[in-house]
C-alpha cells in the first residue's frame, strides 16, 4: 500500500515546544520506528512534516541578528527547516531501517508549494508558530507589531501568514523517487510557499502553509492510499476539553464535516487535520486516519484512531 504519513511538531520536538536539537533528534528516533516497521512490511512510504515550533525559532533568530547579518525572508526560513528537518529523519529513519535488516534509499526533498497571489490568508495572519509564551512575554512582542494569538493553557503564540495550498510544484521529482525505490521526505512544513509570475518565475511568498493540507494535497497528488496524520493524541474528539469528551472512530466523510460545521475541532491544530482528512477522502484516498505515533502502524489497516472514509 501506499502511504503518506503527516508527522507534527509533537513528533519532532519536546512538550514544552523549544526544539532543542537534542530533543528534536530524539523525538524523530522514535517516531522512524513504526514507520520503519511498515517501510519494513512492504508499504510504499511517504513522510511529510510540521516546522511550526522550527520556523518559529529561526525567525526570530533572523530579526535577532539582523543589525548584523541580513535577514532572510520567512519562506527561506521553511526552506531551512526542510533541509534540517529532513536531514535528522533521514538519519533516524535509516538507523530504524538498518535495525530491522532493511537496506532502503531514503532522500529529503526541497519541495515548493504554489499558493495564489491573491489569498486572503496572506493577509490574516492564522498559523502559529515558534515557542508559546505567557501574555506578559508576548506583549512587548504584540506592541512591536507582531500578531499573537491566546492558544489556551499553553499560552500564547506568534501567527503568521497561511495561504491555502494549490500545486504541489516538486510532485514529480517525489512521484519518481518513490518509484523508484525510495523513502520520501517532502513538502515539510506544509511546502515552501511561492507563486508564479506572469512571465513564469517563481517568487518565494512570506508564509507558513499549514503542513496537514499540504499533505492532503500531496497525497493525492501522487496518488497515496492512505493519509495518516501522526500527532499527540489517539483520534480527533467530540466536546473536547468538556465532561462530554468522546473520540471519532470511523466516519464517512459527510458525517465529518458536519462534526467540523459544528465546532468540535480547534482552528490552527485539530481543525485542519480534519479537514484534511475530508478532502483527501473526497479527492479520492481510500482513507485518512488521525492517530497518535504509537498508532502509525495500526493506521494504515483502519483500526486505529479516527478515521475518515467515503461511505458509512
Ligand atoms: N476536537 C479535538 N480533538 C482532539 N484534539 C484537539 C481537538 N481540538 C483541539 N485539539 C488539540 O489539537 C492538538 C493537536 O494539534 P497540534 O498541536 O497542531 O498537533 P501537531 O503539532 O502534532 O500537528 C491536540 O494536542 C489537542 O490539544
Ligand atoms: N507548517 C505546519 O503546519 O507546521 P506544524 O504542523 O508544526 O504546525
Amino acid at each position: 500500500m501506499r502511504v503518506l504519513i503527516a508527522l507534527g511538531g509533537n513528533a519532532m520536538t519536546s512538550s514544552d515546544g523549544t526544539a532543542r536539537p537534542e530533543d528534536q533528534i530524539a523525538a524523530v528516533n522514535s517516531a522512524m520506528n513504526p514507520v520503519a516497521d511498515l517501510v519494513a512490511a512492504g508499504h510504499q512510504v511517504i513522510l511529510t512534516h510540521g516546522n511550526g515550533p522550527q520556523v518559529g525559532n529561526l525567525l526570530v533568530k533572523n530579526e535577532l541578528a539582523a543589525p548584523v547579518v541580513p535577514p532572510v525572508p520567512l519562506d527561506w526560513c521553511g526552506a531551512q527547516t526542510q533541509g534540517t528537518i529532513g536531514f535528522i529523519v533521514v538519519n533516524a529513519l535509516e538507523c530504524a531501517l538498518a535495525a530491522r535488516g532493511v537496506e532502503r534509499g531514503i532522500v529529503a526533498v526541497v519541495t515548493r508549494t504554489r499558493v495564489s497571489a491573491d489569498d486572503p490568508g496572506l493577509r490574516t495572519p492564522t498559523k502559529p508558530i515558534g515557542r508559546f509564551l505567557p501574555r506578559d512575554e508576548a506583549q512587548p512582542l504584540i506592541d512591536h507589531g507582531q500578531v499573537w494569538q491566546d492558544r489556551g493553557e499553553r499560552g500564547w503564540r506568534r501567527v503568521v501568514a497561511s495561504p491555502e495550498p494549490v500545486e504541489i510544484l516538486d510532485a514529480t521529482a517525489v512521484s519518481t523517487l518513490m518509484t523508484a525505490g525510495f523513502v520520501v521526505v517532502a513538502n515539510g512544513g506544509g511546502g515552501i510557499p511561492v507563486v508564479r509570475e506572469a512571465d513564469g518565475s517563481i517568487r518565494g511568498v512570506e508564509a507558513v502553509i499549514d503542513k496537514d493540507l499540504g499533505a492532503a494535497l500531496l497525497g493525492r497528488t501522487v496518488a497515496v492510499d492512505v493519509l495518516v496524520i501522526a500527532t499527540d493524541v489517539e483520534a480527533a474528539v467530540l466536546d473536547f476539553g468538556t465532561p462530554d469528551a468522546r473520540p471519532v472512530g470511523r466516519v464517512d466523510v459527510a458525517t465529518m464535516r458536519t462534526y467540523a460545521a459544528q465546532g468540535h475541532f480547534a482552528g490552527g491544530s485539530m481543525g485542519p487535520k480534519v479537514e484534511a482528512c475530508c478532502r483527501f477522502v473526497e479527492q479520492g484516498g481510500q482513507r485518512a486516519v488521525i492517530t497518535s505515533l504509537g498508532g502509525i502502524a495500526r493506521a494504515v489497516r483502519g483500526d486505529v484512531g479516527t478515521v475518515v472514509v467515503a461511505a458509512p
